[in-house]
């Protein structure tokens, strides 16, 4: 009997531990820090317990999507870039609402939503380590990134920053040109191939795929010197694995209460399972680039891996968690957005032939007048047009929706004192079609890459590559294979939409064409003859 009694008042005191740590978590914890924001007249949508503002957002969305305002479908040459509300209706209502300073909560996470340009630009200009990436579903995403370079914080971040960094700059990025030059050629022969076999002059085609294989194939080459095959079979499984990781039902019930066992899903199990693929493949490239220096990113990882305690050469378990979670960090960050930009590029490109004729001359005079060269790294930087070109894309559609940042120590921008664990919210696109920063009217929404020939937009304005210290390291390389995919296009082919296009601006991690990119391809006689063209 005493032994029962004792049972039962240990359970019962086990119980009311556990309520008491929840309601602590998800209710006083994020409740101080609005408070804390409160206090300093900051408002937004007040939040229910245990999801936060989830269920506003749920219904704003909605809502958008039964109203269409979307910014899906088409009407006569009639495309709306500005996709903010139908994107993210809630951030637009309730920037409407309480103005460009606000908070709101997933769960028991309190976020601060920025578009001040005061702010922004503080927060573009603050270098401290205090200020690190968001850790907003830290756990869900662990499969994909790791402890890699794009989640971690501190000095992890600043040794793996360190490391990788100087195989972006602008003298490495010359010696890659080669490379995606080969790997842009597979892909528009592979059109003219197409369209040769349909017997025809033009195709009508989604693009999304071959451009996504285009920029797999560029990374695989440059940063480690593997085949194609390898490369799509690892490309491949992170997509899957970004689509597992990234699916709506994630467990924020996990992530909220960090009793994450408690909620053993599905999706957490399959990430881990394709992770497992993932990491054996990557490793089977370390093998095969393990004796040798292929001057390339991977080489770089390996031996600061070892340098760093691997016994005899052998890569030890830490150092191969190093490798392998870096090496997913860069295929994540390098690829989709890469692809995505170019893809709505060419889509920009399509509906404004006045822009593509001027890329196409400009394109022909700095390669084939000159003696029908290939363009390598000086003739791409020549290219004046094709890069404003480029600017404008990203500023209409940056493939980062959100820079989003975490305060690791109470801190100070633009006079708002952010208390620790607030994640900042910066919207990009609300910064990139301010009227007032770009021009005024209707004219922000408008493509007109003549807007960047003579002024760098101030900070505060223009973010495609992200802000401060963890700004994007990749821009130089991404800027050139971009460069090297859309000269060699435009050489080859004029691009106009098909007209079973749809715009379909969406969020899945970055902003992409749900219904893909469409395009109708036509053979031009280009006055190019370099890489075995007539
Ligand atoms: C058009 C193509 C690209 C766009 C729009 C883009 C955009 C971005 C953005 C917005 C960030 C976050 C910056 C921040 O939080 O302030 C970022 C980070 C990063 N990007 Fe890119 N990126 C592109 C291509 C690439 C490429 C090709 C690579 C490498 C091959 C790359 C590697 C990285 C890395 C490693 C980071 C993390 C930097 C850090 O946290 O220190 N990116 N990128």
């Amino acid at each position: 009997m005493v032994v029962v009694v004792a049972a039962a008042m240990a359970a019962a005191s086990l119980c009311c531990g556990v309520a008491a740590y929840l309601y602590y978590v998800l209710w006083l914890a994020p409740e101080r820090l609005r408070a804390h924001l409160r206090r300093q007249g900051i408002g937004g949508p007040t939040p229910s317990f245990p999801y936060g503002n989830l269920a506003d957002m749920r219904s704003h969305a909605a809502a958008a999507a039964g109203g269409k305002a979307t910014g899906e479908g088409r009407q006569e040459g009639d495309i709306v870039h500005d996709y903010r509300q139908a994107v993210f209706p809630f951030y637009e209502n309730w920037r409407k609402q309480y103005g460009p300073v606000f908070t709101y909560s997933v769960g028991n996470m309190v976020f601060l939503h920025v578009s001040r340009p005061d702010i922004v630009r503080e927060l573009s200009l603050c270098v401290s380590l205090d200020l690190g990436k968001s850790s907003y579903m830290k756990a869900t995403h662990q499969p994909l990134f790791g402890e890699g370079i794009l989640k971690s914080n501190g000095n992890a971040w600043a040794h793996q920053r360190k490391l990788i960094a100087p195989e972006f700059f602008p003298d490495k990025v010359k010696g890659m040109v080669d490379l995606m030059v080969d790997s842009a050629q597979v892909l528009v022969s592979s059109w003219e191939d197409r369209i040769d076999r349909s017997g025809g002059n033009a195709l009508d085609l989604m693009i999304d795929d071959d451009i996504r294989a285009y920029s797999a194939d560029v990374i695989s080459r440059t940063c480690f010197g593997s085949s194609y095959v390898k490369g799509k079979q690892i490309f491949d499984m992170i997509r899957e694995l970004q689509k597992t990781v990234s699916t709506k039902k994630q467990n924020l019930l996990a992530e909220m209460t960090g009793l994450s066992f408690l909620f053993p899903k599905a999706s957490g199990r399959a990430a881990w399972r394709l992770n497992g693929r993932v990491r054996a493949l990557i490793l089977d490239l370390v093998g095969e680039n393990g004796e040798e220096d292929g001057g390339n990113l991977l080489s770089a990882m390996l031996r600061s891996a070892r340098g760093g305690g691997g016994g005899g050469g052998e890569v030890a378990a830490a150092a191969e968690d190093f490798v392998v979670d870096n090496c997913k960090n860069i295929y994540f960050a390098g690829y989709e957005s890469t692809a995505v930009t170019a893809a709505w590029c060419l889509m920009l490109l399509a509906l404004h032939p006045e822009w593509q004729d001027r890329v196409r001359d400009e394109v022909q005079a700095a390669c084939c007048g000159g003696g029908g060269r290939s363009p390598d790294f000086p003739a791409l930087q020549k290219m004046k047009n094709l890069t404003m070109v480029i600017q404008e894309t990203l500023r209409l559609y940056p493939a980062g929706a959100v820079v989003s940042r975490q305060a690791l120590r109470e801190l100070s921008l633009g006079g708002v004192r952010v208390p620790r664990g607030v994640n900042i919210y910066v919207p990009v696109s609300t910064l990139h079609l301010d009227a007032e920063l770009w021009g005024g009217g209707a004219g922000a929404a408008e493509f007109d890459p003549a807007r960047f020939a003579d002024a760098r937009p101030p900070l505060h304005a223009y973010l495609p590559f992200g802000a401060g210290a963890r700004t994007c390291l990749g821009q130089t390389f991404a800027m050139a294979e971009l460069k090297v995919l859309l000269s060699l296009v435009l050489c080859r082919f004029e691009v106009a939409l098909s007209p079973e296009y749809v715009h379909s601006p969406a969020h899945k991690l970055i902003v992409e064409a749900e219904h893909g990119v469409r395009l109708v391809l036509k053979k031009v006689r280009s006055k190019c003859d370099w890489a075995g063209f007539d």
